[in-house]
């Protein structure tokens, strides 16, 4: 498969070293400085687009490659107030557009067993929910698209809960999202339901980005040939 990588910093290079293994062609490798050259890339000589850049980039890039008939698999975070509109232009275009806050498999089965747990825990009013979500100190956006995608499948389940808010404790009608940054830190997500007498955790840890590349890769791979808006649940069927 012919992959053009849109954005080549950590996440593309560890692509680039996934894809490469699995026997894919890179077409392209798209950073900040040459982001003009995307317009060169055509569905002619790009089989798919992996983007994974910036909240200001991500939007654009995908509009290029669904105007452009590209399929395009996305991993950036911070742009989804743009969404809904890649979605329709995905659809008025006929296009294959991929998105998924994480790519892992691994947080895939972390938002499976969230959904399951808080499905259990809301009939218990005792224990106060919250996330906390750390990663590293070059994160430009907070909350981490992971933590946004595992606050949505708690509220799913706690309808007395007024949606999720960053870094507020005590707003107890809100579901809090706690971000933190160290150095180092691939990304951790924790789901914690504390009582006054116990507490109980499920948490995600990435140990490297290779889990992210593997899936990004691996969409990449079953978008071929489809067409639609798709997420890690139709690919992994969860
Ligand atoms: N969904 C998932 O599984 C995961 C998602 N992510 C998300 O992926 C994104 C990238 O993460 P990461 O690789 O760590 O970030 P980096 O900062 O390491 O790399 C970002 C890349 O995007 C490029 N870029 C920035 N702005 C533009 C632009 N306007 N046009 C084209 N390219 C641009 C940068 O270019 P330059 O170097 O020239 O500035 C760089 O190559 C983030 O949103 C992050 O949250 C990260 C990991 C997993
Ligand atoms: O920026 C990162 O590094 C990561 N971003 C994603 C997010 O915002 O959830 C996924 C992963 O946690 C790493």
């Amino acid at each position: 498969m012919r992959i053009l990588l849109i954005g080549y910093g950590k996440m593309g290079k560890t692509i680039e070293q996934t894809a490469l293994a699995k026997g894919h062609t890179i077409v392209g490798k798209i950073s900040h400085q040459n982001a003009e050259t995307l317009q060169n890339y055509t569905s002619a000589i790009t089989d798919a687009a992996i983007e994974f850049t910036h909240p200001e980039a991500a939007f654009v890039n995908i509009s290029y490659c669904l105007e452009a008939g590209i399929p395009v698999v996305s991993g950036s975070t911070g742009w989804l107030d743009k969404y809904n509109e890649a979605e329709k232009l995905c659809q008025a275009h006929s296009g294959a557009f991929f998105y998924a806050s994480n790519y892992s498999v691994g947080v895939n089965l972390f938002f499976h067993f969230n959904e399951y747990i808080a499905s259990r825990m809301q009939a218990y009013k005792e224990y106060q929910t919250g996330i906390r979500e750390i990663h590293h100190l070059q994160k430009v956006d907070k909350p981490s698209g992971t933590g946004i995608t595992t606050a949505e499948g708690i509220l799913a389940h706690y309808p007395n809960l007024d949606g999720w808010i960053a870094d507020n404790p005590e707003e107890k009608t809100k579901l809090n999202i706690a971000s933190e940054r160290e150095p180092d830190v691939v990304g951790t997500h924790i789901v914690t339901y504390s009582s006054e007498v116990d507490q109980i955790e499920l948490a995600h840890i990435a140990h490297s980005r290779t889990g992210f590349a593997e899936g990004a890769v691996m969409a990449a791979e079953w978008i071929q040939n489809r067409k639609g808006v798709f997420g890690m649940k139709d690919m992994l069927n969860l």
